[in-house]
Parts: structure tokens; C-alpha cells; sequence
């Protein structure tokens, strides 16, 4: 049974601290996933404090892409998206649009996933977004550590998904079958301040809910990351030292019936003077993993609000529909 019903709407965004998700005692667990259960009912965001991803390597993958934004725009161009069939490599400024009928994001990235060489089956039948990385030669260096940070990503993201099962009140071994070969998605984003001649509403990321399971997202100190809470208010939610924010993507409401939020998120770097730097991962059970309403959010009528989905199919619409927009 859960009794929790949320007041009002949350007008901050919790720090739940992750350390005693790690102990051997189901209750130290439980507590955290707890925790955890509010934070999705009520804000679907939630900074993670302790999570046992070093701070050096947090900071290095920040400096990471300052180096590769500080390149020259034509080296940059060397291994933009374009030249990808699986959306991999730099997106140049303004090449997306997250808020339907806005102008063009104010920002630049990157974009890595789970590499797969041509021959590899899933790639020759043709399963959208799935080939090889786009990595760019200097920094020499940027290969190599960015998959070792997704190393880092990809065990905090399964440990998430099974402290989000015990918050389900579910066995925390619930989705690993489909965590064997988890979808992620690095990302790096650049924002740099908000221009003046900005278009009307163009922001640095228009508003948006993510498109998978959870966002796992390293924020500089610059700040300019707001999310809307369920009264339609935009709370800031700024630099947190050493913590992750942890958001929730559509695929979490067809999970939980609704009963976990993925909530709209938008960023405006209006700092005076400072770029801002981003690093979010997309992390999603594999390509082929059924997205359906779990056995403890299932309704009486066994009719569920939402229809079944497939994780890769779900992450193809939304690349088409939002990368369509700004071409
Ligand atoms: O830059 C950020 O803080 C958020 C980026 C974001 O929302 C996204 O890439 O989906
Ligand atoms: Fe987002």
C-alpha cells in the first residue's frame, strides 16, 4: 500500500543521499528508496549526493567539454551529426528545437551512445540510431575518457533502476533484464550567455521532458537549469557541489501508470559573461525492452493509461520529431 500523497506542489528539489543505498541492510535501502518514491511522485527530479562517482571525475569530464567547445567551429565540423546515420557527433549551435513552435536552442554538443560497428547485426537491420560513435581527434585524450565516464554512468544508472524498483515496491532485480546491455546516451552541452539579440522565447534548451527512463545530469556552476513543478511554477535548480540531478523521462509514467512524474526542464544561461557546460546522460534499458505499466502501479480495470512501447522505438520518434523541427 502507499499512503504518500504529495500536499502541494514541491518548491524545492530534494537532496537524497545515496550512501546507505549501497548497504548490505534492506532497511538502509528501503530508506533511500523511500526517499526516492517522493522525490518522483512529487518534484520527478532530485539531486544524488553520494553516489560513489569520484568528484575528480566529475570535474574532469566538465573540463573535458570546455576543451572540446573551445576547438575551432571547422574542427568541430570534422565529425558533425550529419555526417552520422546514428546521430553521433557535434551538434552545432542551434541545431535542435525541444520546445514545439520556439526558435532554435541556444547551444552546442555532443553526442556518444553505445557504439556498434556496421557489421554488427542490429546495425545492418537497420535498428534506428544504432551504429558507430563519431569520436573528433583532439582532444587526444576525449575518447577515452568520455567512455570511462559512461563506465561511471552506466553502474549508477543500474544502481538507480534497482533502487526505483524498491521504491515500486518491486524485487530490485526487477529491470535488470533489461540492464544487461542498458541504451545510453552521453551528451556535452555548451550554452554560452544568453545573447541580447536572442529571438522571442529562444532559450538555451526550450522546454522539454525527456524521452527515456532516467537522466543522469553533471551541471557546472553556472546554473540555468529550471524545472516546473506540478502548480506550473519554474523552480531554479542550481549547482549542487558534487551531486548529480536525477530526472525522470516519459518512459516513467508508462511505467508507474502515471504515478511518477517526468516533469519539464528548460535551461537560459542568463549569467553575466560565463558559458555554461552540461553533461547529461540518457540512460534506458536496451533497444528492445518492453516499456509497460508495472505489476504494483497496475489500475483495478487492468486497463493502464498509457500503451506499451518499446525503448527503441520510443527514442526514434522523438529524434526525428525534434531534430525535424530545426532543419
Ligand atoms: O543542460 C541541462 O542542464 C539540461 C539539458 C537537457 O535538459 C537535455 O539535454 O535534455
Ligand atoms: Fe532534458
Amino acid at each position: 500500500m502507499k499512503l504518500y500523497t504529495p500536499p502541494k506542489p514541491a518548491e524545492f528539489i530534494p537532496v537524497i543521499d545515496l550512501g546507505p543505498s549501497f548497504s548490505l541492510d534492506i532497511e538502509d535501502r528501503k530508506a533511500v528508496a523511500w526517499e526516492i518514491h517522493k522525490a518522483c511522485r512529487d518534484t520527478g527530479f532530485f539531486y544524488i549526493k553520494n553516489h560513489g562517482v569520484p568528484p575528480e571525475v566529475m570535474a574532469r569530464h566538465l573540463t573535458l567539454a570546455r576543451e572540446f567547445f573551445s576547438l575551432p567551429p571547422a574542427v568541430k565540423a570534422e565529425v558533425e551529426v550529419a555526417k552520422s546515420k546514428c546521430t553521433r557527433g557535434f551538434e552545432a549551435m542551434a541545431a535542435q528545437t525541444l520546445d514545439e513552435g520556439s526558435p532554435p536552442d541556444l547551444k552546442e554538443g555532443f553526442l556518444m551512445g553505445v557504439d556498434r560497428p556496421e557489421d554488427h547485426p542490429d546495425v545492418v537491420n537497420g535498428v534506428p540510431n544504432t551504429g558507430p560513435n563519431q569520436w573528433p581527434t583532439t582532444p587526444a585524450h576525449f575518447k577515452r575518457q568520455f567512455n570511462e565516464y559512461m563506465g561511471h554512468m552506466v553502474r549508477l544508472g543500474s544502481h538507480l533502476m534497482r533502487c526505483i524498483a524498491l521504491s515500486l515496491e518491486l524485487p530490485e532485480s526487477y529491470f535488470d533484464e533489461g540492464l544487461v546491455d542498458p541504451l545510453y546516451i552521453g551528451r556535452m552541452l555548451h550554452y554560452p550567455p544568453h545573447p541580447a539579440n536572442a529571438a522571442f522565447n529562444q532559450l538555451g534548451a526550450g522546454a522539454h521532458t525527456d524521452w527515456g527512463m532516467l537522466t543522469l545530469l553533471l551541471q557546472d556552476d553556472v546554473g540555468g537549469l529550471e524545472i516546473e513543478n506540478a502548480a506550473g511554477d519554474w523552480l531554479k535548480a542550481p549547482y549542487v557541489q558534487d551531486a548529480f540531478i536525477i530526472n525522470l523521462g516519459e518512459m516513467m509514467p508508462v511505467l508507474t501508470n502515471g504515478l511518477y512524474h517526468s516533469t519539464p526542464h528548460r535551461v537560459l544561461n542568463n549569467s553575466s559573461g560565463r558559458d555554461r557546460y552540461s553533461c547529461p546522460t540518457f540512460f534506458d534499458p536496451d533497444y528492445h525492452y518492453q516499456v509497460k505499466c508495472v505489476p504494483t502501479c497496475m489500475p483495478q480495470s487492468g486497463e493502464p493509461l498509457f500503451a506499451e512501447t518499446t525503448v527503441g522505438q520510443h527514442i526514434a520518434n522523438m529524434y526525428a520529431k525534434t531534430y525535424g523541427r530545426a532543419a
